[in-house]
């Protein structure tokens, strides 16, 4: 099945691994032909970085967490996302609007409902096609993570919000299955790489 047009997201808990395998998975569709954009939220246009700063370091409660994302996500969709996909690129986005309902709504205890229509607002149907969920248990990402880098604010939190986090995840798999892939996030770099392969054979890609 081709490649072109296609919307792969990748979500999961700080320090999961998303970021070692995006760069894996980049090198492969590119060898098989495929012309790649990666992106990120939050962030991917230069107005959604200057929230992502503030989104990252400043302090503010969980509905302004999630103002700040769908506004970005609003101008990352319509400036980046949407064109690159209608000239048949493949975007590779680090984290998507599931990343919202796991942080902000299970995690902040944001009203799902309220998540919902924000969502419906700003994506207006727009959805993945792939989202590779990289699922770990909070305790090892928070041991990736203190040897990989100093913790940015949401990554101050303990292991009980990340816990959430993961559990907001595992609903939006449920929720999800046409599109969701869990990838058991255990285990080394090569182990994981060898499932993230695996889903993307069941589809041809
Ligand atoms: N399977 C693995 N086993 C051990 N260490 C790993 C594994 N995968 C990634 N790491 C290491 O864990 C750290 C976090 O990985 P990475 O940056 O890919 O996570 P991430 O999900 O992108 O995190 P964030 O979303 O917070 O940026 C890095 O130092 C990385 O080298
Ligand atoms: C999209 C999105 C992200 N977040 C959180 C998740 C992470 O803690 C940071 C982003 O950091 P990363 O190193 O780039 O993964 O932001 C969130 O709370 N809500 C969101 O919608």
């Amino acid at each position: 099945m081709s490649l072109n047009g296609k919307f792969i997201t990748f979500e999961g808990i700080d320090g999961a691994g998303k970021s070692t395998h995006i760069a894996a998975l980049t090198e492969r569709l590119r060898a098989r032909g495929a012309d790649v954009l990666n992106t990120r939220e939050p962030g991917g246009t230069p107005l959604a970085e200057q929230l992502r700063e503030l989104f990252l370091h400043k302090p503010m409660d969980g509905l302004t967490e999630a103002l700040l994302v769908f506004a970005g996500r609003r101008d990352h969709r319509m400036t980046v996302i949407e064109p690159a996909l209608a000239a048949g690129r493949t975007v590779l986005c680090d984290r998507f609007a599931d990343a919202t309902f796991a942080y902000q709504g299970h995690g902040r205890g944001m009203d799902l409902a309220v998540l919902t229509q924000l969502e419906q607002w700003v994506l207006a149907g727009r959805q993945p096609d792939l989202t590779l969920w990289f699922d770990l248990p909070a305790e090892t990402a928070a041991q990736r993570r203190a040897s990989a880098r100093t913790p940015d604010r949401l990554e101050q939190l303990d292991l009980d919000f990340f816990e959430r986090v993961r559990a907001g995840y595992a609903a939006r798999c449920a929720q999800f299955p046409e599109r969701f892939a869990r990838i058991e996030a255990q285990g080394d770099i090569a182990q994981v790489w060898s499932r993230v392969e695996a889903v993307l054979e069941q589809r041809g890609w």
